[in-house]
């Protein structure tokens, strides 16, 4: 299967969005059910979520969405200034808000105090910090809190790229989430395969989330 770069995956995106008539928040609510499609229910039941607030970080909170709905325990952490959240990431925030979802923001020493006893406490912790869209060092209240995943998690799994690896080239970008599992979305990203990729991605797993061929064929120059 084709490997692609983060600028064809977000063009593969946006043509299946603009010219198809796909809405983006479609894809984000497929992306979530193939990434709880890839978790044995019968195996874990306390999660912890750490999502940032691009949409990478809405696939995350749709995914907590779901576990919930499961009835299983979930704490949603989230790092970044929800200010600047996209519009599907907003869009799943606020779905929890109205559920009453406990999220807590990681703004604080006194947060990543909380974060490092929910890790602890989780049978896994899945990383929806950064996607494609990572595009220099990670650093500050991130740092901090890739850190402390790596360190108190019991089982790591990534939603479409581990955070703080480049999708382009497997390069580290300063620190980044040790995962056992990533679940990719519609096509592999070449960084996952890539020098570090092969190291912080674990097992990687390419799902589909219903992008059609024809976008795909159009973006990579095959029609
Ligand atoms: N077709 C698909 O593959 C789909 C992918 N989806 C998911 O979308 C992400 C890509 O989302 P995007 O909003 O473009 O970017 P990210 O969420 O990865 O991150 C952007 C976010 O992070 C900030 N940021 C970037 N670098 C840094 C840094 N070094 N330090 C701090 N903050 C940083 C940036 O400002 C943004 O806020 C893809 O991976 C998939 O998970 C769709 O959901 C479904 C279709
Ligand atoms: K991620």
């Amino acid at each position: 299967m084709k490997k692609v770069t983060s600028t064809e995956m977000n063009s593969i995106d946006a043509f299946s969005i603009k010219a198809i008539g796909i809405p983006g928040i479609v894809l984000m609510e497929n992306a979530a059910l193939k990434v709880v499609k890839n978790i044995d229910l019968e195996k874990y039941n306390k999660f912890t979520i750490v999502c940032g607030v691009g949409n990478n970080g809405g696939d995350g909170l749709a995914v907590a969405r779901h576990l919930i709905v499961e009835g299983k325990d979930v704490d949603v952490f989230i790092v970044g200034n929800i200010d600047k959240g996209s519009k599907d990431f907003y869009l799943n925030y606020n779905i929890l808000d109205n559920m009453v979802v406990d999220i807590h923001h990681i703004s604080s020493e006194e947060n990543l105090k909380k974060l490092s006893k929910s890790l602890e406490s989780s049978d896994m912790t899945i990383d929806s910090i950064f996607g494609t869209g990572l595009k220099r060092n990670v650093e500050g209240i991130f740092e901090k809190t890739i850190s402390l995943i790596n360190e108190k998690s019991n089982y790591i799994l990534a939603i479409d790229i581990p955070s703080g690896l480049n999708a382009d080239n497997g390069e580290v970008l300063n620190i980044c989430i040790n995962a056992s599992k990533t679940v990719t979305f519609q096509l592999p990203k070449v960084g996952l395969y890539e020098f570090n990729g092969k190291k912080y991605a674990g097992e990687v797993i390419v799902e589909p989330i219903g992008i059609p061929n024809m976008a795909i064929n159009k973006v990579l120059g095959k029609i």
